[in-house]
């Protein structure tokens, strides 16, 4: 078949399209702004990484994205999150939000039961009850993240007996098993030993052709070596955003060199 220049441009449109919008978003925590005027697309499938120095806004942006912070009193929040043409933040539906817009933690927080029932608890909780159906869902998401041939023979098993490694990558099963579209990452490695970061970089990797993922880091190694996208934030700002390579080889702004180069934070 012939594919002029113009389809195969836009076919390239298409590919990269954008999942989230966000637009002048503030935040306040009682009276202190957290976030100022934040705007930035993100990519559909792929990952954007979010860097900057402690307690300059990464995790609550993060956090706006599948309105976490609904859960904290005194938030307010302006502004506008677009996921798939829907404002997140004038729809009253937080629970298909939070399906849709999955969340793996800094440090892993399995449940004290079994690795299976840590992975299906979710899709049960949406009243799913066929145990072939639980069974086949529990055995791909164990296997989308990497982890189904480590844990196949324990799966009644305590997961709390799993090492730290092992048990990020089943909590990234248990995001998975949920079918969400988008997955928030805060630090997802930062209580991970070095073997155990580089599965999880390794998972990061191949899960972004599936998924848009979003990812708070301190390790600059690791925002390069994961993300298609970098945000440079500072005090509550995006000051920098573009393609990681860019961000890390060609910053426009001397803070964001400064901060990649190690000379801040
Ligand atoms: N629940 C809260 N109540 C009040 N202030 C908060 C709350 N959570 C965060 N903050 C403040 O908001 C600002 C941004 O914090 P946030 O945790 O988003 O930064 P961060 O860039 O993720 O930091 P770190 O890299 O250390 O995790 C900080 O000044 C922090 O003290």
């Amino acid at each position: 078949m012939n594919t002029t220049k113009m389809d195969r441009n836009k076919g390239n449109e298409q590919q990269i399209q954008n999942k989230i919008s966000v637009n002048d978003l503030n935040l306040f925590y009682g009276e202190k702004q957290a976030l100022f005027s934040i705007s930035i697309d993100i990519r559909e499938k792929g990952v954007t990484a979010l860097i900057g120095p402690s307690g300059c806004g990464k995790s609550t942006f993060l956090r706006t994205l599948n309105r976490m912070n609904d859960l904290i009193d005194g938030v307010k929040i302006s502004g506008d999150i677009v996921i798939d043409n829907e404002n997140i933040y004038r729809s009253n539906d937080v629970i298909k939000l939070r399906t849709k817009v999955g969340m793996v933690f800094q440090k892993p927080n399995l449940f004290p039961m079994s690795i299976y029932d840590n992975v299906a608890y979710g899709p049960r909780m949406q009243g799913i009850k066929s145990k072939k159906v639980l069974n086949q869902l529990v055995e791909d998401s164990l296997k989308s993240a990497a982890i189904w041939d480590e844990v196949k023979d324990r799966l009644k098993s305590s997961a709390l007996g799993l090492s730290g490694g092992q048990q990020q990558r089943v909590c990234i099963a248990r995001a998975i098993a949920m079918k969400p579209e988008v997955i928030l990452m805060d630090e997802p490695t930062s209580a991970l030993d070095p073997i155990s970061t580089l599965k999880v970089e390794e998972l990061i990797a191949k899960m972004k052709n599936d998924y848009t993922i979003v990812i708070v880091t301190h390790n600059m190694q690791q925002a390069a070596r994961v993300s298609d996208k970098t945000a440079f934030f500072l005090n509550g700002e995006i000051i920098e955003y573009a393609n990681t390579e860019t961000i890390f080889s060609m910053p426009k702004d001397q803070r964001t060199e400064d901060y990649v180069t190690g000379r801040f934070g």
